[in-house]
């Protein structure tokens, strides 16, 4: 499968576009025209930086207002077409893309037009060129691939061809069977990009709010499904017009293209196992039966109140590392490492971010193959040394920077709590809570950062993502998306930050980057445990008495039934099938919290909530609110 990304995608000169997109694996590169003309080097000076990055233009774009233009106007285009094709002949490019005419002055009629692209096609033919044409959803006379098939068709050409864009088709919601009947040697490149489903102008829409397939909600597999019945095996080759991915990080942005094509090919080639893209084989996505353990990277000081947290919550320490400065606390199936080494990864974590939840270890059917299908999809290897008798745990990196770890129970590392561990119990343990499972856990990282969360978690574990809902922090707008899989045994909210008077802002911001900001624990009896935790000294966060007076009436609850929530500072939320009860703890350090919640067949995650709860803990911050913007 050859892979290409147009240089629109990516943020900074063209020096800097070429170089991420070369380092992310990609075969071929479109050259967008402005990249170009702002750039100070001749067209054949830029084909040589092309090439020597490993990489081939696989077009040059875009021609406009070519089709259908009385003359003089007609002459005129074919006079730029000419200048143009030296300047591919010279950069080293055969194709070149034509979009449908937006001119006012464009006379419509696909004869014509058809006319006109023989006419260019012959001329290309001259020079070894080809010609594209794409149907931009907003053009003129022509918006929709179907009519420029047919023109290309009636242009009988062999140097013209039809070029397809997953979004003008898609958007316009243009039925992609029609593409199933298109002789593949008349397609000359399949563009792709996804987006998020706004109702808004389809120009403004593609031009500022195009991501990566399988970051957004149109039916890019379809697409590329009835594609790959073409028997179609040339590039695929992202097209994204995305306002911050030209602010972003090039590199960043380049693997998260590299990485939504080759999730993609991988769909399709389980859809479509005869077709001709060779994809590269692995494992199907991996099913997380559940969180094996959430590990804390911290310091000797800063061991004790976190162990007293953890503590009040009814963990008991139940085992100890062979080698490392690592302890274990269990409560139900729930596993917490505390890890205070002073040295490798987790001790540079500690230094860079202070305590957090740096690593957690997901359980899935055979963590080998996981860990295959996740390198194959460009996610990071983590290798540290391991003594020997010790388990040697694949992992890889998270979002974050954080790890990943991969277990199973068909392998050695089914027995990790035995052979890493030694048994150990402390004198008096607190009294267990109910505490049962790891419900989820909230990462929070800044907005611009939730596309490439989102795509790693659903290309490489069997999650999917939810809409993305806005939480009112008082001082402004956090953004949260939930992926999860089926049966939740593996529920993540990804919260994305703006600004840093936020909580999550501010979090990210003490923490020097993004992290777990929140784990939840499952309970099944909330009021059980809230008591079990006051005997424990846990001091739940009080949420104030005006939430209960509004959700007594909101639910239509009995008030003594909201008077017992009161005492115990618990929330309540329903759903069409069920109720859900929270509870939180303090915050530890910055920002850092645990929740515990009960779900009655309820399955969200109490967003209307979240405004309560970040109030109450932002006076805990600081009585008087985060420092006001400077
Ligand atoms: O927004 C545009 O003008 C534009 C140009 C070229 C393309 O290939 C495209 O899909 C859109
Ligand atoms: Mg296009």
């Amino acid at each position: 499968m050859k892979t290409s990304i147009a240089t629109v995608s990516l943020s900074g000169d063209l020096k800097d576009k070429l170089g991420a997109i070369a380092k992310a694996g990609f075969d071929g590169v479109e050259i967008f025209e402005n990249d170009f003309l702002v750039f100070d080097e001749s067209p054949r000076q830029v084909g040589r930086m092309v090439r020597d990055h490993g990489l081939e233009i696989t077009l040059f774009q875009p021609f406009r207002d070519f089709e259908g233009m009385p003359e003089p106007l007609r002459g005129r285009t074919f006079d730029r077409a000419e200048r143009k094709f030296d300047l591919m002949q010279e950069m080293g490019t055969d194709l070149v893309l034509v979009c449908s005419n937006v001119s006012s002055a464009a006379i419509g009629g696909l004869d014509r037009a058809a006319a006109d692209f023989h006419e260019l096609g012959e001329r290309a033919a001259r020079r070894g060129l080809k010609v594209g044409y794409e149907a931009l959803a907003w053009g003129r006379h022509i918006n929709d691939h179907r009519d420029a098939w047919e023109i290309v068709r009636r242009a009988d050409h062999p140097n013209v061809g039809l070029i397809l864009d997953s979004f003008h088709t898609l958007s316009r919601r243009i039925d992609v069977n029609s593409i199933r009947s298109i002789p593949k040697e008349k397609i000359f490149i399949i563009q792709l990009a996804d987006a998020p489903l706004i109702d808004m102008d389809l120009l403004y829409w593609s031009r500022h709010f195009r991501n990566m397939p399988g970051e957004g909600d149109l039916p890019v597999l379809d697409f590329m499904k009835a594609v790959a019945a073409t028997g179609y095996d040339g590039y695929l080759s992202l097209e994204i017009f995305n306002d911050q991915f030209r602010g972003g990080n090039a590199n960043a942005i380049a693997v998260d293209g590299r990485r939504s094509l080759v999730y993609l090919g991988d769909q399709v080639r389980r859809a479509e196992p005869d077709s001709a893209l060779a994809v590269p084989a692995m494992p199907d996505r991996a099913e997380v039966q559940g969180i094996e353990f959430i590990e804390f990277a911290t310091s000797e000081d800063e061991t004790e109140s976190l162990v007293a947290l953890l503590h009040s919550l009814g963990f008991s320490l139940s085992g100890r590392h062979k080698s490392k400065r690592v302890s274990r606390y269990s409560q139900g199936g729930i596993n917490i490492l505390v890890n205070a080494d002073e040295e490798g990864f987790v001790y540079s974590s500690y230094a860079m971010h202070g305590t957090s939840a740096y690593a957690i270890a997901l359980k899935v059917a055979d963590a080998g193959r996981a860990f295959e299908r996740a390198l194959t999809l460009e996610a990071q290897s983590f290798e540290q040394d391991v003594p020997s008798g010790e388990l040697n745990i694949p992992a890889i990196r998270g979002i974050g920077g954080g790890l990943i770890y991969l277990v199973d129970d068909v392998s050695e590392l089914s027995r990790i709590w035995d052979v890493d561990f030694l048994p150990e119990a402390e004198a008096t343990s607190p009294q267990e809570a109910g505490l049962t499972a790891i419900d989820h856990l909230a990462q929070t990282m800044n907005s611009e950062e939730m596309l490439t969360a989102i795509l790693f978690y659903t290309s490489i574990f069997r999650m999917r993502k939810t809409p993305v809902i806005d939480v009112i922090d008082p001082a402004g707008i956090v953004r949260s998306q939930v992926v999860e899989n089926e049966t939740g045994t593996l529920r993540i909210t990804l919260n994305g930050a703006s600004n840093r008077r936020t909580l999550a802002g501010h979090f990210l911001a003490e923490n020097f980057g993004p992290s777990v900001q929140h784990v939840a624990f499952a309970t099944g009896d909330i009021f059980a445990t809230a008591s079990a935790l006051r005997a424990n000294g846990f001091r739940a966060l009080p949420i104030s008495a005006n939430y209960y007076d509004d959700v007594e009436t909101r639910f239509g609850l009995a008030s003594d039934f909201v008077d017992r929530m009161k005492a115990e500072n618990i929330l309540y939320d329903r759903d069409e099938h069920g109720e859900f009860f929270q509870l939180y703890s303090p915050n530890y350090g910055e920002g850092f919290f645990f929740e515990i919640v009960e779900r009655r067949s309820y399955s969200g995650y109490g967003s209307n909530n979240a405004i309560f709860r970040i109030a109450s803990q932002k006076r805990q911050i600081r009585p008087d609110g985060l420092p006001a913007a400077s």
